[in-house]
């Protein structure tokens, strides 16, 4: 899904790399908490995922192609399976809820009837379905977070980057969140997500890649925030099932596009497919599929369950020794104003250059779809 091979980013009229000869790979499936103090270069690696940037060395693969050589032109395609969802929301606030979430579908030219679908389903699933007709301005910090990711949702893509989704919320708020993202990614989305928040990449032991000074510190298959275990890269396993989950998410595409357009033995047939598919997907992954608790959210702990255990790992071949002896829990402390700077010039970017921008092409462009 994500392979960084020894990636180096520099930056004009820097000393130090953003990135130094990082290497790591992410599998279908995985939820991947990227960790490390501010500036240590978790945000550079969402970025060289999305081809917002190219690294001055080394190769980025994500969805299958090298984001050096996907041309500029193709870039929109290959960003239409990516999801992303920012510290800072990001809402056109001129637009409803449902404006917002439908804007992206817009863009890329899916049908009315696709749309009329996808949106109020997207805003179910973060719990939003009545708030469709309401302002961006109306809405709580978390409950904006919710519509940023049912947009990022509704296309469904195949990965979905967070970077620092909770930065801006309280501990209740930021649990629905990360409740939300657990969610997603039990329905077999990839997630990778740039945190300073240590109670959750605690709570959820799910693989941990620690950076520090734009270098590769840990890669922990379950791993917590502060965890100063002798630093390996492991090679992941797929995770059980997602492959699976990712199949009868397809299916269900499928089967969206098909109930809009489609004849009645059509119909039939999709249907019998995502039954078939879901029977295999139940048999496969129905243990580690995490439940929305019953009860609402009141606390950090009961909020988000951990992820399965596992079978003990193999040791990896080739360990490196241990780089890392200490917890990075200075990542807490506030960003630097060059830091608050960049966050802000990196905002008025995406909003002035705009969806369209990112996700949308001239009529008649080659569609380009990942190829793993
Ligand atoms: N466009 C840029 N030009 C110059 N330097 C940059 C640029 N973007 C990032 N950097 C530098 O690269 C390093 C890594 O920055 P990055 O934003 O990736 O860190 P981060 O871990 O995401 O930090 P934070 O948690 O504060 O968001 C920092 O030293 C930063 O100053």
């Amino acid at each position: 899904m994500i392979r960084f091979e020894h990636v180096t980013k520099r930056f004009k009229g820097t000393a130090k790399p953003a990135l130094s000869d990082i290497d790591f790979e992410v599998q279908r499936g995985e939820f991947v908490f990227l960790v490390g103090a501010s500036g240590s270069g978790k945000s550079s690696c969402l970025r060289l995922i999305l081809r917002e940037d190219l690294p001055s060395s080394g190769r980025v693969v994500a969805l299958g192609r090298d984001t050096k050589t996907l041309t500029s032109r193709r870039t929109p395609y290959f960003r239409r399976n990516i999801g992303a969802v920012f510290q800072d929301f990001r809402l056109l606030q001129s637009k409803t809820v449902a404006q917002n979430v439908a804007f992206t579908l817009q863009v890329i030219g899916r049908s009315r009837a696709f749309i009329k679908d996808a949106v109020p389903e997207a805003l179910e699933r973060v719990g939003l379905a009545e708030m469709g007709k309401r302002m961006p301005h109306e809405l709580s910090g978390g409950e904006q977070q919710r519509v940023a990711i049912a947009r990022a949702l509704v296309n469904r893509p195949q990965l979905l980057l967070a970077d620092e989704p909770t930065g801006n919320l309280d501990p209740t708020t930021s649990v629905d969140i990360m409740r939300i993202l657990a969610e997603v990614n039990a329905t077999g989305t990839t997630i990778v997500m740039a945190t300073h928040e240590a109670t959750f990449v605690d709570q959820m032991q799910r693989r941990v890649i620690e950076l520090r000074e734009g270098e590769l510190m840990r890669d922990d298959r379950r791993g917590g925030y502060g965890d100063t275990s002798v630093v390996q890269t492991l090679q992941p396993e797929a995770e059980r099932g997602a492959a699976a989950i990712a199949a009868l998410t397809a299916v269900l595409d499928v089967q969206r596009e098909v109930s809009a357009t489609a004849d009645a033995q059509t119909k039939a047939a999709a249907q019998r497919a995502v039954e078939a598919v879901e029977e295999v997907v139940d048999e496969v992954v129905h243990p580690t599929v995490v439940a929305p608790p019953a009860e609402p959210v009141t606390s950090v702990d009961a909020a988000i369950p951990p992820a399965e255990p596992l079978p003990p790992a193999e040791p990896a071949p080739s360990a490196a020794p241990a780089r890392a002896a200490e917890p990075t829990r200075e990542a807490d402390a506030a960003p630097s104003d060059a830091s608050e700077r960049r966050r802000r010039s990196r905002r008025v970017d995406h909003d002035a250059i705009g969806m369209v921008d990112r996700l949308g092409l001239e009529s008649g462009d080659e569609e380009v779809g990942p190829t793993s």
